[in-house]
């Protein structure tokens, strides 16, 4: 994650009042629940009413980012309807993630996805298998992902295929 802002941006995660915003609400069971997970036995019993809202929020999103997610802090989901993420996935600081994306094994036993920071990824897009996606990438929408995505490019297309720009001039080559 060489590229990257080394610190999450935590206000990306803050509520606005009077706003009704159910994914930063979804995001912050999350973190309640593995900030609490840290603090012994008595952070443990309390986790169990952390785990009650994230299955609320869950629901009222309809995502499915399992409670012991391993998200870097600064994500943004500002639709979150079907979202779903693969507990083992890695997902980096400051991503932004669009409805209806799913990040998770491709089901040939390569493993799954690691996202850097500051990637953003559009709505509908698929990210399977094993792959590793660069810091600064920007994945379009409805893009399947199956092969690694260098830093700071844009992946487009079933299968993803890099967009880089020079100058006004737009190179494409297979990821
Ligand atoms: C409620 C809401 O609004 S929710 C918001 C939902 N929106 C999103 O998720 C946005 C996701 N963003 C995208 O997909 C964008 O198109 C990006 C980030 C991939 C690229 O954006 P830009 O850098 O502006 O690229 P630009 O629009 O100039 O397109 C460059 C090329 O990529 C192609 N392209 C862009 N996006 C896609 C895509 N999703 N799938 C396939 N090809 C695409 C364009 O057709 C163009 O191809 P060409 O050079 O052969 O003509």
């Amino acid at each position: 994650m060489s590229i990257s802002a080394p610190l999450p941006d935590w206000t990306r995660e803050k509520k606005t009042k009077g706003k009704y915003e159910p994914g930063k609400f979804l995001l912050a069971s999350i973190r309640r629940y593995q900030k609490l997970k840290l603090l012994g036995v008595v952070g443990h019993v309390l986790s169990k009413s952390a785990v009650l809202q994230h299955r609320f929020w869950s629901a009222v999103c309809g995502a499915d980012i399992p409670i012991n997610s391993q998200i870097g802090g600064g994500l943004m989901i500002p639709h979150p309807n079907g979202i779903v993420i693969h507990p083992e996935a890695v997902i980096g600081s400051n991503c932004l993630i669009m409805q209806q994306v799913t990040i998770g094994t491709a089901g040939n036993g390569t493993g799954t996805p690691i996202i850097e920071d500051n990637v953003d990824i559009g709505a509908g897009a698929k990210i399977l298998g094993g792959i590793r996606i660069g810091s600064h990438a920007r994945i379009g929408a409805n893009a399947v992902v199956l092969k690694d995505v260098p830093e700071g490019t844009t992946a487009v297309g079933i299968p993803a295929e890099i967009k880089s720009c020079t100058g006004q001039d737009l190179r494409l080559r297979h990821v």
